[in-house]
């Protein structure tokens, strides 16, 4: 018996599980695969390790007398990338694990019954709670001769160690952009086919605009406007037919149309949940659907911030709210308290690790009548002197009536350290007036805060 059992050891079941631990708490973390999750192995962090060398060259080309080669070198980039992802070996993880106090348990769990969770043929009872961070699988559009096409997934997309000499990419969103680019930075000749105008429709409409300018710099092709309508694979090629009936050819194909909850083979059914949705929770993490208080879930199973950092936050929640509940102390269900993730309704940041990067919080426009977009050019002494010909955008949404932030959208080189100071902004409510105070440094790119209180009218 444990007091807390976790499905899933990725980032935010770790977290999750760490938190549960703080407070007290026996927990048993169950994983099936690798402890680190996606993120660290086919996600975040590889996906970077690919994307930095490209950034990094091309930063360096923007500052005249800086000697730089032409092209990037694949071989030390993939060693880099390999050791980022710690080699796909989860032992350190797993280090981790038993270092923090907590019980790693290696297999598929399945929720069984109230409170009882099995794995093999061991079943595991939480005297307090289960916590599901099953994470998500890649969603693959039904498309006729896809899976005998045999497409990269986003894992070969930043685990591949050889540079395919063409490769269709399908889907604009996050994966789509940031592993178009940093493929053809490696060298690969890209064609990436959106459905809509251009790329990234969460975002900003001018931040779709800029990544879209960066993918051409880089020689990528993008068939907007259009979709797949069938895949073959043969002689090593392969051919996807588009709806307008062109045809792209290439040495492999990246589906990259995103998600879905890992929700499918977790005995939800055995709860009376209906397996391969989200799992719907409220701010502290609580299953709604699920009476007597002992299911909670976080991260992308929730469908709710699809993102480790946001994961991670709902993880340390849902963690603190069951050590809470299990002392005995008063869970407050007001929002803002540690044992709530009001953040998801108000301030998810997000970085796009693009060249150009997209670095956004909140809102992305105006939603409401007493909203007010500010947008100005990135281009203030800062940004002259980091780059040769800088060109950024960013655009503000103000609460005119609170006076306050509610949105920022940054688009140019270097912006994603940039959009905490926002985050700050929205989560603190901060009143504009007060922060016309908040004076950026001479002579860098956040000067453009000022210049955005100056069009405000302040
Ligand atoms: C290519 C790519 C790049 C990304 N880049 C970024 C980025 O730069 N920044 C960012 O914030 N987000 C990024 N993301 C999103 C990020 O990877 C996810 O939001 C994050 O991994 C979610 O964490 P999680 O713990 O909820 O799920 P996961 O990381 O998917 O972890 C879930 C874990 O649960 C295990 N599991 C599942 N079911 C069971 C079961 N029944 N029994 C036992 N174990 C189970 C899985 O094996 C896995 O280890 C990226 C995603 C992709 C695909
Ligand atoms: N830097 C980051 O924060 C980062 C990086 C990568 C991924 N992620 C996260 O990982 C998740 C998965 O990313 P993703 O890019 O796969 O998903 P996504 O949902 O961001 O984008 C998928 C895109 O594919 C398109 N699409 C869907 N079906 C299609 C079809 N049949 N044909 C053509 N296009 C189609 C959609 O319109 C959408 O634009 C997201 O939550 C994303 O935010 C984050």
């Amino acid at each position: 018996m444990f007091d807390v059992v976790v499905i899933g050891g990725g980032p935010v079941g770790e977290n999750a599980a760490a938190r549960a631990a703080r407070g007290g708490l026996s927990v048993a973390l169950v994983e099936h695969e690798r402890y680190g999750g996606e993120c660290s192995y086919w996600a975040c962090m590889p996906s970077k390790a690919l994307l930095r060398p490209g950034n990094a060259l091309a930063a360096a080309r923007r500052v005249p007398g800086v000697p730089v080669g032409d092209r990037l070198e694949p071989g030390p980039i993939f060693k880099t990338r390999d050791s980022v992802a710690a080699n796909w070996d989860d032992g350190g993880q797993e280090q981790w694990v038993r270092d923090t106090g907590m019980t790693p348990v290696r297999g598929f769990a399945k929720i069984t019954g109230e409170r009882e969770v099995t794995v093999g043929d061991r079943v595991l009872k939480a005297e307090h709670a289960v916590v599901v961070c099953s994470g998500s699988v890649p969603r693959t559009p039904d498309l006729p001769g896809l899976a005998d096409a045999r497409p990269w997934t986003s894992r070969e997309a930043t685990s591949a160690g050889a540079v395919p000499g063409r490769l269709a990419v399908l889907g604009g969103g996050v994966v789509g952009v940031e592993m178009a680019q940093a493929w053809a930075r490696l060298g690969s000749r890209v064609e990436l086919i959106i459905r809509g105008e251009r790329p990234l429709p969460g975002f900003a409409g001018f931040a779709g605009d800029a990544v879209a300018d960066g993918l051409r710099a880089d020689g990528v092709t993008i068939h907007q406007r259009t979709e797949a309508r069938s895949v073959s694979r043969s002689d090593g090629e392969v051919h996807v037919e588009l709806a307008d009936g062109r045809l792209v050819t290439a040495d492999e194909l990246l589906v990259a149309t995103g998600r879905r909850p890992a929700t499918g083979d977790l005995g939800l059914d055995t709860i009376g949940l209906t397996p391969g949705g989200p799992l719907e929770v409220d701010d502290s993490g609580l299953v709604k659907a699920v009476p007597g208080g002992w299911l909670y879930a976080a991260g992308d199973v929730t469908g709710r911030a699809p993102l480790t950092h946001q994961g991670k936050y709902a993880g340390r929640v849902v963690g603190d709210v069951i050590a809470a509940r299990a002392a005995g102390t008063d869970v407050p269900e007001r929002p803002w308290t540690r044992f709530a993730a009001t953040a998801d309704h108000h301030a998810v940041p997000q970085v796009v690790f693009t060249d150009p990067e997209v670095a956004s919080v909140g809102l992305t426009g105006a939603r409401e009548p007493a909203h007010r977009e500010v947008e100005i050019d990135l281009a203030v002494a800062g940004s002259t002197l980091h780059a040769d010909g800088y060109r950024g955008r960013v655009r503000i949404v103000v609460d005119t009536e609170r006076d306050v932030l509610v949105g920022a959208t940054f688009v140019g080189q270097d912006v994603a350290e940039m959009v905490h100071a926002a985050t700050i902004a929205i989560v603190g409510e901060v009143p504009l007036a007060r922060l016309w105070h908040a004076v950026p440094v001479f002579p860098s790119m956040n000067e453009v805060w000022l210049r955005l209180l100056e069009a405000y009218g302040l």
